[in-house]
């Protein structure tokens, strides 16, 4: 008579023999031995066995290229995430066989867009767990064009959906911000218009006190990472900076520098072209969350603007002011209950002429004062647009900045008069040497750039390259299991003299347009 042992080894032999797939057969063998083993003994026997324990069955996540007529997010995110996974990887492992340019992308080595090839996986590690990414060419289920496969251990299924993929979407939100070119709006009968900014100053390219760049950048991280704070005090999330300095010490490039830096727009609102408070209202709440507003030469905008608001029933004075605390109060009102991640900017040449309302202690959060060129700014200066560390001379040139003033756009002009290095720092020294000795030259001075043309032939220094962010192995075995599709539609888609003579005039000023 046959024993349980031998009937229940009979029962399962035929399902064995069924069993198509490797995984298929250890999965019943494991059911089989269970069946058989006495209860209570140690998973260890099962691990001799070389029998996965059920969680290790694996799981995988569908992310097809299209959600109907529509291109999917998230098939969109994980191509660009996993291109970045290709560009870490360890030379050799794995084989790329696809490199394209994004339409619309610059040439630059960072916008090239790995792709790896049919039959091959990339394997990300996140919080310990190993998540295995392969391309199909074909749409799960019928669909038309590619679909990645992202498999994993059953273990770590919440952990896949919950915060890897997010984390996905997460970074590449944060590439797309980075790739964005931020743009310029302008005032003009009431409304914002734009072109692309094409100021290419950046904190690099910006001769400044090293010390005082470090403090902007800081503040800058601080106030995008204080969310939380700003969410639970109920404040407007808003930082406001009063940069002040002669003409052509670079406080527009200066705002340049921080909208290239954080990717944010820049709205050079002219108070002077504004209405009415009305007007007013309307450009502020149309603005957009991450972007800076400026008002340049703040010193001179606190003058009327003309009031068509007038009505028979409600004749209101012919000219109205639109004021500078008037527009901080409104920027504090409306701030505060829409959008969020806003800048505002003033700028001005004299400190002196302010509406005291603006420089009431607690109105702006952070003075920034752009100074004329010390010797460490003329030499980023020489760094930046000749590549020269050191030159014969620096020493005289040294002495000439300790005596005279001059404003870095003085000299960024000379030193980009010529190609030819030593011919460039001879004619920024001659413009030195005439003006200790009292000397102006003929239309001296600088000529004013515009924000979205900004340094025509700067060389900025070359960035270090970013270490990879985490470990990639090679190509793995990925084993069967569940498959979930997943996918999100876009529509539910988430002058100058020596020093100490006073401020000097420029030529032309303003920024983004030719102003006064
Ligand atoms: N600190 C600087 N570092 C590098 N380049 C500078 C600097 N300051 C000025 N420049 C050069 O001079 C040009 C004019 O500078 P910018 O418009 O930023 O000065 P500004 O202080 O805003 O002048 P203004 O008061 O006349 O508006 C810039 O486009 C840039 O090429």
């Amino acid at each position: 008579m046959a024993s349980p042992t031998n009937r229940a080894l009979e029962r399962y032999k035929s399902a064995i023999t069924a069993a198509t797939s490797v995984v298929g057969a250890a999965m019943l063998l494991r059911r089989l031995v269970a069946g058989v083993l006495p209860a209570g003994t140690p998973p260890l026997v099962g691990a001799l066995l070389l029998l996965p324990p059920p969680s290790a069955r694996r799981h995988a996540v569908v992310i097809e290229e299209f959600d109907g007529a529509f291109y999917n997010r998230v098939f969109l995110a994980v191509r660009a995430y996993v291109s970045t996974l290709l560009a870490a990887a360890p030379t050799g492992a794995p084989p790329v066989v696809k490199a394209s340019l994004p339409r619309g992308a610059g040439a630059g080595a960072e916008q090239i867009r790995l792709a790896m090839g049919p039959g091959t996986a990339v394997v990300d590690v996140f919080r310990g767990a190993e998540l295995t990414w392969r391309l199909r060419s074909h749409g799960h289920g019928g669909g038309a064009g590619e679909a990645f496969r992202l498999s994993f251990d059953g273990q770590h299924r919440d952990l896949a959906l919950g915060a890897y993929l997010p984390f996905v979407m997460a970074r590449f939100e944060a590439m797309a911000r980075d790739r964005r070119q931020a743009k310029l709006y302008s005032n003009e009968w009431g409304k914002w218009r734009s072109v692309r900014l094409r100021n290419a100053s950046t904190f690099a390219t910006l001769a400044m006190d090293a010390a005082l760049r470090q403090d902007v950048l800081d503040d800058l991280g601080r106030f995008l990472g204080q969310k939380e704070y700003y969410e639970r005090t109920g404040w407007a999330w808003k930082r406001g900076y009063l940069i002040h300095g002669p003409p052509g010490t670079g406080k527009s490039s200066l705002v340049a520098a921080m909208s290239n830096h954080l990717h944010f727009d820049v709205y050079d609102l002219d108070l002077g072209a504004v209405r009415s408070n009305t007007e007013l209202r309307k450009l502020l709440i149309r603005m957009k969350s991450r972007s800076i507003l400026l008002i340049e030469d703040v010193d001179c905008a606190s003058v009327t603007a003309q009031s068509r608001e007038a009505d028979a029933s409600n004749p209101a004075p012919k000219h109205q002011k639109v004021t500078l605390s008037g527009l901080l109060s409104m920027v504090d009102g409306l701030w505060s209950s829409s959008g969020h991640e806003r800048i505002l900017v003033f700028t001005t040449n004299h400190m002196d002429r302010l509406d005291p309302a603006l420089i009431r202690p607690g109105r702006m959060d952070k003075r920034i004062h752009m100074g004329y060129c010390g010797f460490g700014a003329f030499k980023e200066l020489a760094a930046i647009y000749h590549g020269v560390d050191a030159h014969r001379l620096f020493p005289e040139i040294e002495a000439l900045l300790r005596e005279v003033d001059v404003a870095p756009a003085e000299l960024a002009e000379k030193l980009l008069a010529t190609d030819d290095a030593d011919a460039a720092l001879e004619t920024a020294a001659k413009l030195l040497r005439d003006r200790e000795a009292g000397i102006e030259e003929d239309g001296g001075g600088y000529v004013k750039q515009k924000l979205h043309v900004g340094p025509t032939r700067a060389r900025p220094r070359p960035r270090p390259v970013p270490a990879p962010a985490r470990g990639v192995s090679a190509a793995r075995q990925v084993v069967f299991g569940e498959e979930i599709v997943l996918g999100i539609s876009r529509r539910q888609g988430h002058g100058s003299g020596r020093r100490g003579a006073g401020q000097g005039g420029s030529g032309m000023r303003g920024l983004g347009r030719g102003r006064r």
